[in-house]
Order: C-alpha cells, then sequence, then structure tokens
C-alpha cells in the first residue's frame, strides 16, 4: 500500500529541504510549482485565458509568460489575484491527480505532492495525510526577501496571500520546524520517513 503524503508550507517555508529528503530516500514527488509551470506553457489554454484576462502585457517578446509581471499584479490586488486562481485551478487539478495517479502506480511505499496551496485549494482529500513545514512569521519573512530579492511590503503581500502557516500548522497530520539549521529541518524530515514505512 502506498501512503499518499500531502506537502505543504507557506510561501518560502522550507518546503524544498524536506521534498529534497524524500527524493534522496528514492520516493517520487509530484511538484506543484513545476506543473503550474508547465501549463501555462506557449499555446496552452491557460495561457491564452491568462492573456485575455490581463492583456498582452503579462506576455514576454518570446510568447512566454512574462511571470514577474503577473506577480507584480496579482500579490498587490487580491481580486487579480482570485482571477488568476479561477482560471488555474481547473487545469492545475487535473494535471496533479493525473501525475499523483501515475506515481502511485509505480507502487512506492510513500508518495508526495507537494503542493504551496494544499489547503487554499482544497486538496486534503487526496492524501492520507498532511505535513506542514512551518516556520515563524519574522523569519519567513526575511528569507522570503532574501531569496527572491523582494521589498518588504512585496514580501507581506504575498504571505498575506496565504492562510497564515500557524493555521496551517494546526490543521497538519505531521508538522516539521525549520526554524532551525536545515540539518535539524533534514533530520525531521528522517524521522518522518521512518513513521510513514510503519503506516504503509
Ligand atoms: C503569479 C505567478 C506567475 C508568479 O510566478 P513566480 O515565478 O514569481 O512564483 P512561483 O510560481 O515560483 O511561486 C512561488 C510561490 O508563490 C506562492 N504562490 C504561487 N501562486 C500563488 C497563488 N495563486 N496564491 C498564493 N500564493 C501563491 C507559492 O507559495 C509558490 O511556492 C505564479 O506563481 C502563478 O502562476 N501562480 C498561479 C498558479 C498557482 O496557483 N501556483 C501554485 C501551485 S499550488
Ligand atoms: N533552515 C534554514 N536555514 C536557513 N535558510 C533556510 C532554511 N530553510 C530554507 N532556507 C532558505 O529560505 C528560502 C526559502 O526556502 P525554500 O525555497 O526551501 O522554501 P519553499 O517552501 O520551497 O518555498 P516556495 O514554496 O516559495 O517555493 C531559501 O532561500 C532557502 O535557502
Amino acid at each position: 500500500m502506498t501512503y499518499l503524503l500531502g506537502l505543504t508550507g507557506g510561501i518560502a517555508s522550507g518546503k524544498s529541504t524536506v521534498s529534497r529528503v524524500f527524493k534522496a530516500a528514492g520516493f517520487p514527488v509530484v511538484d506543484a510549482d513545476v506543473i503550474a509551470r508547465r501549463i501555462v506553457e506557449p499555446g496552452r489554454p491557460a495561457l491564452a485565458r491568462i492573456v485575455q484576462a490581463f492583456g498582452p502585457q503579462v506576455l514576454r517578446e518570446d510568447g512566454k509568460l512574462n511571470r514577474a509581471k503577473l506577480g507584480e499584479i496579482v500579490f498587490s490586488q487580491p481580486r487579480r489575484l482570485e482571477a488568476l486562481n479561477q482560471i488555474n485551478r481547473p487545469y492545475l487539478r487535473a494535471a496533479i491527480n493525473q501525475a499523483l495517479a501515475q506515481a502511485k502506480a509505480g507502487g512506492a511505499a510513500i508518495v508526495i505532492g507537494d503542493i504551496p496551496l494544499l489547503y487554499e485549494a482544497d486538496y486534503v482529500d487526496a492524501f492520507d495525510g498532511v505535513a506542514v513545514v512551518t516556520v515563524d512569521p519574522k523569519v519567513q519573512l526575511d528569507r522570503l526577501m532574501a531569496r527572491d530579492g523582494l521589498t518588504e511590503a512585496e514580501a507581506k503581500e504575498r504571505i498575506a496571500s496565504q492562510i497564515p502557516l500557524a493555521k496551517k500548522a494546526a490543521m497538519a497530520d505531521f508538522v516539521i520546524d525549520n526554524n532551525g539549521r536545515p540539518e535539524a529541518t533534514i533530520a525531521q524530515a528522517k524521522a518522518l520517513i521512518r513513521q510513514l514505512q510503519h503506516l504503509s
């Protein structure tokens, strides 16, 4: 039996560190951010609908989505973000479900769905359990500004567009605390793998 684990957190909370531990242990990881990029490649219906809704300003000269431009628009205007979500979510859901089913068919003991918006987009029922990678608000803000070169105001907007991490942690089956050094987070991820191997 495969244990289907949903892995989530908030923007820049450290999901990548945890998903790397699962990958290194040989478990398949379905990455929603990667799928979200694929469904808006040139020629895909989701991209055409985004251009219809947001105008040609969100396209680069080479016809690809201008992610920085679209990010600037949607994260500063909640109603525009909602419009983007309405367009993307059906395509995302279909592609994520298909990738999870395919990974599960491979028969691994644990399959991971790394989905930043797992709670916001309501994927809970797709999983046997959910792990949340959490950090304190100040740590999240500092790491996000450093990683993406955002101003404090921009980083705060992006954090505010998601359910607060503390709330996600309260809903989770498993919580990984990423406030400390990466080694401490890696140790927690390895302990979670051992725990799940008993459940699968
Ligand atoms: C707005 C876009 C173009 C910005 O692109 P950019 O390359 O700057 O960011 P990237 O896609 O790498 O996302 C970084 C992080 O932002 C957060 N984020 C992304 N989309 C959203 C959203 N709709 N609502 C809240 N947070 C979001 C997530 O934590 C994600 O990990 C892009 O994020 C996008 O198309 N988002 C909509 C698709 C989506 O819902 N993706 C999340 C998959 S669960
Ligand atoms: N324990 C840690 N100590 C110091 N820096 C860290 C730690 N964990 C993550 N970081 C740094 O914080 C930033 C965010 O981490 P990461 O990219 O793993 O988050 P994420 O949850 O995968 O983000 P997103 O969903 O936004 O793509 C990165 O620059 C990363 O190097």
